[in-house]
């Protein structure tokens, strides 16, 4: 069984992911880590993210492993871990550039087709692109505003620009971010996260 959970950046993907994939007691991945590894390593290596020859040159000569864990998905490059240097303010401004490249995406995609078995994947166009065959798919919505207080949440920023990074981001990655035809679109604007879960996971055992 394959579950797609597309959506726009900070509305509660990864959290939905893991949530529901731990119910399910399958995988969960994260497309995005993968494409936040790229960034990562353009910011290391002063790679243009905008010279997709460059980037695929980027990738063969560090080779990126994505590894789902129930605890959240690790991204190594050889022997180095890069997870915690992926959700950095640098890498958010880097990864829509490294995303639009065709070429990166089938490289991308190809990594997540490696996936084996049963397990949840999260991203933009999981349900669309990568697995149109899943079994359910789901895409995830919430206003600007409400996906910016969440951040700031997390991390100690302006939600003023939190919010205008947000917007730009949804702008530059529209290309990929439609949702499937057959996915069910949630709002979670004024859903709780315990209350995103049961509605997808009621949907997925129905
Ligand atoms: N329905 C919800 N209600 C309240 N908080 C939520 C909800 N969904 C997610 N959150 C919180 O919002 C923050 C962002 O969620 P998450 O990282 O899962 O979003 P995302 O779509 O994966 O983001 P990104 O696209 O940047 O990876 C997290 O702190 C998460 O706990
Ligand atoms: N399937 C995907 C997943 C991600 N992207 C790009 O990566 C960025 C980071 O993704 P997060 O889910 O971690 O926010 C995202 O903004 C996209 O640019 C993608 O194109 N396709």
């Amino acid at each position: 069984m394959i579950v797609t959970i597309d959506g726009v950046a900070a509305s509660g993907k990864s959290s939905v992911a893991a949530r529901v994939a731990r119910e399910l007691g399958v995988p969960f991945v994260s497309s995005g880590l993968l494409y936040r590894g790229v960034a990562r390593l353009c910011l290391r290596e002063h790679v243009n993210p905008d010279d997709e020859d460059a980037l695929l040159d980027l990738v063969r000569r560090c080779p990126l492993d994505l590894r789902p864990r129930e605890q959240g998905n690790e991204i190594w490059c050889g022997h180095q871990d890069l997870t915690g240097e992926l959700h950095t303010h640098e890498v958010d401004e880097t990864v829509s550039h490294v995303a639009k490249h065709p070429r990166l995406r089938d490289w991308v995609n190809e990594q997540l087709r490696h996936v084996q078995g049963s397990f949840v994947v999260e991203g933009r166009d999981m349900g669309t692109a990568v697995f149109p065959q899943a079994n359910a798919k789901f895409y995830l919505t919430a206003s600007p505003r409400v996906r910016a207080q969440r951040r700031v949440q997390e991390r100690d920023e302006d939600i003023g620009e939190v919010e205008a990074a947000l917007r730009l981001r949804d702008e530059k990655d529209a290309a990929q971010s439609a949702p499937a035809r057959d996915a069910v679109l949630i709002d979670t604007s004024n859903l709780s996260l315990d209350d995103v879960v049961a509605n997808v996971l009621r949907a997925v055992r129905a």
